[in-house]
């Protein structure tokens, strides 16, 4: 059962909306966040710049294909990655992404992650996207001081390890299904990062598989946020919270969708949160287990 939570309550019930998230983050790892911090009008414009980027002509998207720069940013066409490592099928989506931006001078340039974005020839494009990687960083910031006063830590616990972060926003075209067998929208799989909030247009395709259940839809709830503990947050809570197996069925009419993946700083230390018991798992930097898992999903599959 996916709770739908208001974030308003964060004003008025912070108590009540830290138990019923704190229920939800062990239960399947997700919920939906109805009334959230990002203005409406960002949402929507996000969307309109999603559908204008994923319709420029081919050979302007291959300019700032993801595969210019070892940085993970740009244009994806179906088949530059595929969520499922398991199967040889080729995930239909294609994807555009932007991570934590800096200027050309920047002298973090070069490091792990930290690279250049790519940007469209469209007007406010970037300003778009950056003006909503801010928002949606906020928000998941606030959803980390709930889940924070969950933890019994202090609810300022994790933003100061959020503020360079390796964070990224990715925007997702499925198109309609074809009808071939195996067809697959997006592979099943984990989230790698501390929290994601999706955004979709409302064309159902999005299931999870919680640990006791089969594949169920995710209903969607006009203007709420799908919220999910990825798999870094799973390891910091020493496994307290969960990160759940999810996929995009092949779509019966053209599905986008706006994805946040909230990550930490690079040098933050990832290692079993105070009061989680004996931990499980070795102390890692944010930077290195998100690389584990990118390499591991962007070894190219062929193409059919
Ligand atoms: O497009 C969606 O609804 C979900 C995409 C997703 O799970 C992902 O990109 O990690
Ligand atoms: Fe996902």
């Amino acid at each position: 059962m996916i709770p739908v939570l208001d974030w308003s309550r964060f004003a008025h019930d912070l108590p009540g909306l830290t138990a019923d998230m704190g229920r939800a983050v062990r239960d399947t790892g997700f919920f939906l966040l109805a009334n959230p911090s990002v203005p409406q009008d960002l949402r929507t414009a996000v969307f309109a710049q999603t559908g204008a980027v994923f319709d420029l002509p081919e050979a302007d998207k291959q300019k700032i294909s993801i595969l210019n720069t070892p940085h993970f940013r740009g244009w994806g066409k179906p088949g530059d990655e595929s969520l499922d490592e398991t199967q040889p099928e080729v995930d239909t989506k294609q994807t555009f992404n932007i991570g934590y931006d800096l200027a050309e001078d920047d002298p973090r340039l070069g490091q792990q992650f930290r690279g250049l974005n790519q940007w469209p020839d469209l007007p406010s494009f970037r300003d778009t996207m950056l003006a909503y990687y801010d928002a949606a960083q906020a928000q998941a910031l606030g959803i980390l001081s709930v889940l924070a006063r969950d933890l019994d830590l202090p609810p300022d616990h994790f933003a100061p390890l959020f503020d360079e972060p390796l964070s990224a926003l990715r925007l997702l075209h499925y198109p309609p299904a074809t009808g071939v067998a195996n067809e697959i929208g997006a592979g099943a799989h984990t989230d790698y990062g501390a929290i994601t909030l999706l955004l979709t247009d409302g064309e159902p395709g999005l299931q999870v598989k919680p640990r006791a259940g089969d594949w169920t839809d995710v209903p969607h709830v006009p203007n709420a946020y799908v919220v999910n503990i990825g798999d870094c947050l799973m390891r910091w809570t020493n496994d307290i919270y969960v990160s759940t197996p999810h996929r995009v069925l092949p779509p019966k009419r053209q599905r986008r969708s706006v994805a946040f993946f909230t990550e930490a700083n690079p040098d933050t230390l990832v290692e079993a949160l105070p009061g989680t018991g004996t931990p499980k798992y070795p102390a890692i930097r944010a930077a290195d287990y998100l690389q584990s898992r990118l390499d591991a999903t962007y070894a190219p599959k062929e193409a059919g």
